[in-house]
C-alpha cells in the first residue's frame, strides 16, 4: 500500500485567486501535452478530485518539472503511469525530450504541471540547457536493480547544478522498479544518498503504481512551500499563504514511505 507520510499539503492555502501561470519559459505543447511518443492523446486529465479542479477555472499555477536519469530506468514509464495510469512493457528510448501536461489539485490548489521527460541516452540528448531552464522541480530516477544507474546519480546532479536556473529547485530521488526481485540497491542506500544531497526520496514501481502518484505530488507540494520558486507570481496575483509551511518534524523530512 502506498502512503504519503508527508502531509505538507495541509500546511498552506492560497488566500487569493488560484495561482496563475508562473512567468518563465514553460513551453506549451499540443493540447494532449504529448511530443514524440504517441501515448497520452486526449483531453487533459484531472486525476485528483477532478471536478473540484475544473471548478477552479483557468487560473492556476504552471510548474515545470524535469525527469532525469539513465536510459531505461523507467522515466517515461513513470510519467505514463502518472498521467495516463498505464504501463507499457516495451517502450522505445526517448529521443531528445518528450513533454506532457497534467492538471492536478493539491490541497485545494489547482496546478498545471508541464513535465519534461528527457532522454537518458547521451546520444539522444540535445539542447540540454533548455531541459532545465525555468524548472522548479526535478525527478531524478535510478533503477533499483541496476547499480550503474545509482552510481551515475552524481553525474546527473552535476549537470543539474550546471544548467538549473533556479538555485533552490526541488529535487526528488526516485528508485524505480521495486516490483523486480533482483535488487542491487536497497532502500537505505537510496535514502542516504537523498539525505546527503538534500533531496526528497521515494521508491516506486511504474508497473504496479507503487509510489508514483506520491512522487509527483510531493515535488509539487514542496515547490508550493518554496515561495521563491513562484514569488513573481505571488507578487503579481496576490496569492498568499494563510498558514506557514509545516516544520521539519511535521513534514517528516519530506520523505515518502511505502508501507
Ligand atoms: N518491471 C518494471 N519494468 C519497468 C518499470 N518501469 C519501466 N520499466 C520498463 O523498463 C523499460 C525502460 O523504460 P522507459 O520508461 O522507456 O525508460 P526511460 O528511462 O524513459 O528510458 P530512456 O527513454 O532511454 O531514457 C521499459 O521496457 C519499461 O516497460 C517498473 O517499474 N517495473
Amino acid at each position: 500500500m502506498e502512503r504519503c507520510v508527508s502531509k505538507a499539503a495541509a500546511g498552506w492555502r492560497a488566500g487569493g485567486p488560484a495561482c496563475m501561470a508562473l512567468s518563465g519559459p514553460v513551453t506549451t505543447g499540443p493540447r494532449d501535452g504529448t511530443l514524440g511518443r504517441s501515448w497520452g492523446a486526449g483531453p487533459l486529465s484531472l486525476p485528483v478530485r477532478g471536478a473540484e479542479a475544473a471548478a477552479q477555472g483557468p487560473a492556476m499555477a504552471t510548474l515545470k518539472l524535469v525527469v532525469l536519469g539513465d536510459s531505461a530506468v523507467g522515466k517515461s514509464s513513470l510519467l505514463l503511469r502518472f498521467t495516463d495510469d498505464t504501463f507499457e512493457p516495451y517502450l522505445n528510448p526517448t529521443i531528445g525530450v518528450d513533454f506532457k501536461v497534467k492538471k492536478m489539485l493539491v490541497d485545494g490548489n489547482a496546478v498545471q504541471l508541464a513535465i519534461w521527460d528527457t532522454a537518458g541516452q547521451e546520444r539522444f540528448r540535445t539542447l540540454t540547457p533548455s531541459y532545465y531552464r525555468g524548472a522548479q522541480g526535478v525527478i531524478l530516477v535510478y533503477d533499483v536493480t541496476r547499480k550503474d544507474t545509482f552510481t551515475k546519480l552524481m553525474t546527473w546532479l552535476k549537470e543539474l547544478e550546471t544548467y538549473a536556473t533556479q538555485s533552490n529547485i526541488v529535487k526528488m530521488l526516485v528508485g524505480n522498479k521495486i516490483d523486480k526481485p533482483d535488487r542491487e540497491i536497497n532502500k537505505k542506500e537510496g535514502l542516504q544518498f537523498a539525505r546527503k544531497h538534500s533531496m526528497l526520496f521515494i521508491e516506486t514501481s511504474a508497473k504496479t503504481r507503487d509510489g508514483v502518484q506520491c512522487a509527483f505530488e510531493e515535488v509539487v507540494i514542496k515547490i508550493l512551500q518554496t515561495p521563491e520558486l513562484w514569488d513573481k507570481d505571488k507578487q503579481k496575483f496576490g496569492v498568499q499563504l494563510e498558514t506557514p509551511p509545516p516544520t521539519e518534524e511535521e513534514f517528516c523530512g519530506g520523505y515518502c514511505i511505502l508501507t
